[in-house]
């Protein structure tokens, strides 16, 4: 299989899906070795890769990507940067995705910002994700085998009752993991969950819903015609998905060929997994650059409130510091 872009149109996937003789579905696990190079993870070398199916049959594509300099928790994991690659996209729904090893915690919670996000069907590729939780339940079973041949070798019948239950279990290992296709339901994978529905109204528009946060640009009424770089960070700023805190901002970098990228801020409810909006134009950048580290990036604009409660240019500022120094940054207040 050839190594696949970032965003695969939906009658590409078709014909992909028919050349391998499976449907769509099953093609998603076939593209998650072949995506793995595209991960950048200098610190770790642990490639993650997730590709996914969005409802417009478009195939969509994420990768981790760590930045040396900066701590751990800047790094963009591949389930962000694939739900990040949809929002660019205007997808409105992550149906399922599979992906190379088990989502993190963080991920299981940033995916939450996606309506009916319990309905999200994930496949693990990596053939050792579901071992600890059958190797547990095969050990309880060994152990309740132990306990009745120790108390009653000749008596059949308990024999006949251990293997039923034997076999109850491995029908409770199916019914646990839900599994359909090799895809669980995300619920299964993270029961009880804290979201959206905690903090919001039903009705507020979720992270892959549209949004317009109407934001304009402070003192620019005279007239005067704005840099593309700062409009387009402008309207990124606009399409932030900032519910919790009410504070949007967007970010536009240019790099060294002129061509511009641009991602917004996205938050979680649970706050720590939200991803800052220099992540999301990164993932712009890696999935539609030509190409080449970071330090090709040099020049870089946020827009965001004036005195928000949550601003993002100190960090925004030592980050784009750390990965392309020579970069020439500008604040912009709406
Ligand atoms: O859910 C996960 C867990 C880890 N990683 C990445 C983050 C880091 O780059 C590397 C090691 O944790 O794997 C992901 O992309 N997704
Ligand atoms: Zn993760």
């Amino acid at each position: 299989m050839d190594r696949p872009s970032f965003l695969i149109h939906a009658d590409e996937a078709e014909s992909a899906a028919r050349r391998h003789g499976v449907s769509v579905v099953n093609l998603l696990p076939l593209l998650v070795n072949p995506a793995k190079p595209l991960a950048r993870p200098p610190i770790s070398k642990f490639h993650v890769a997730a590709v996914g199916l969005g409802s417009s049959g478009r195939i969509f594509v994420g990768v981790n990507v760590e930045f040396p300099g900066l701590p751990l928790h800047h790094s963009i994991h591949a389930e962000q940067f694939l739900v990040t690659n949809l929002t660019l996209n205007s997808e409105r729904y992550l149906r399922r995705f599979s992906v190379s090893a088990a989502p993190c915690g963080h991920c299981r919670q940033f995916l939450q910002e996606i309506r009916d996000a319990p309905d999200i069907r994930i496949l693990i590729t990596d053939p050792n994700a579901f071992r600890d939780a059958v190797t547990d339940k095969n050990d309880t079973v060994a152990e309740e085998n132990d306990a009745v041949t120790e108390k009653d070798n000749a008596v059949t019948e308990k024999e006949v009752a251990v293997t039923e239950k034997n076999d109850a279990v491995t029908d409770r290992n199916d019914a646990v993991f839900e599994k359909e296709d090799g895809y669980v339901r995300l619920e299964t994978i993270l029961p009880h969950r804290f979201g959206p529905n905690d903090l919001l109204e039903r009705d507020v528009p979720l992270l892959l819903e549209p949004h317009d946060n109407r934001l304009t640009l402070l003192g620019v009424t005279n007239g005067h015609i704005d840099s593309d770089l700062k409009l387009t960070a402008l309207s990124a700023a606009n399409r932030s998905y900032a519910p919790y805190s009410r504070c949007p901002s967007g970010v536009a970098l240019v790099d060294c060929e002129g061509r511009v990228y641009r991602g917004w801020y996205m938050e979680s409810a649970a706050y720590n997994p939200s991803l800052g909006p220099v992540q999301a134009a990164v993932v712009d950048f890696v999935a539609n650059g030509g190409g080449g580290g970071f330090e090709r990036i040099v020049g870089a604009v946020l827009v965001e409130k004036k005195d928000a409660v949550v601003r993002q240019e100190e960090t925004a500022r030592m980050l784009l510091q750390v990965i392309a120094p020579k970069c020439d940054f500008e604040v912009f207040h709406c």
